[in-house]
């Protein structure tokens, strides 16, 4: 059986995590309380992709910790990862759920009302509120939810939820007082000083 904890999501960008090696903010952000991983390297050949896949499942498989896989269907695949992150703009969720299978995680973007009202009937596991906040991170992005989007959607989404976009220590207890099931972050773990820190004081304003 799948199961995981979207409580709190690391997405990972080596470009935000201060010249440190992607294994460190990985391992050190589990051991604060991460539940989930998504391997998110935009600048990347395919090639890097998969050997950073192949080092990030093998750190992550002691901590029984999902290692998601961003974008990439292929690698998802090649990897034997746990699951894949799909955008509106991806492979159709029809064809990722028919490669990867019934027991992966396939987590969905929602950017409007209406692709969150959409993706009820979808055979996906999760979706990504996306996003709540406006974010450097990413600014190829709708408009943001915001706090009353996120629980707009929160209170009609059949699937689990987790709200991603400028999510930090100042906002995070506000985004799930809304009813999200997690927050998945960039910045707020890989470019923090001190990164299992940062996950640990997260994870403390997740669980409440
Ligand atoms: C958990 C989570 N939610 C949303 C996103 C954004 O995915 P997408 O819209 O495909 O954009 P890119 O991440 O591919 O730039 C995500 N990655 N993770
Ligand atoms: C990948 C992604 N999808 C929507 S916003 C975002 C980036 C979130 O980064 P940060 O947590 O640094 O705002
Ligand atoms: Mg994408």
């Amino acid at each position: 059986m799948k199961s995981f904890d979207l409580g709190l999501y690391l997405v990972t960008d080596r470009d935000l995590s201060l010249g440190r090696p992607l294994e460190f903010i990985v391992e050190e952000a589990v051991k604060g309380g991460v539940t989930m991983v998504q391997l998110r390297e935009k600048a990347c050949s395919s090639l890097e992709f998969y050997q950073l896949g192949i080092r990030l499942k093998k750190l992550l498989k002691p901590y029984a910790v999902p290692l998601i896989i961003n974008d990439r269907l292929d690698i998802a695949l090649a990897v034997d990862a746990d699951g894949l992150h799909i955008g509106q703009s991806d492979l159709p969720w029809e064809v990722a759920r028919r490669l990867l299978g019934k027991d992966k995680i396939l987590g969905l973007s929602v950017e409007t009302m209406e692709q969150a009202e959409e993706s009820n009937k979808l055979d996906i596991d999760y979706i990504g509120i996306s996003p709540v906040f406006a974010t450097p991170t990413k600014t190829d992005t709708f408009q943001p939810f915001g706090l009353e989007g996120v629980k707009a959607v929160s209170s009609i989404a059949r699937h689990p939820n987790v709200a991603i976009g400028g999510i930090n220590m100042n906002n995070a207890a506000q985004v799930m007082a809304q009813g999200a099931n997690g927050i998945a972050v960039v910045s707020a773990i890989s470019s923090a000083e001190n990164p299992r820190l940062a996950a640990e004081a997260l994870k403390n304003e997740v669980t409440g």
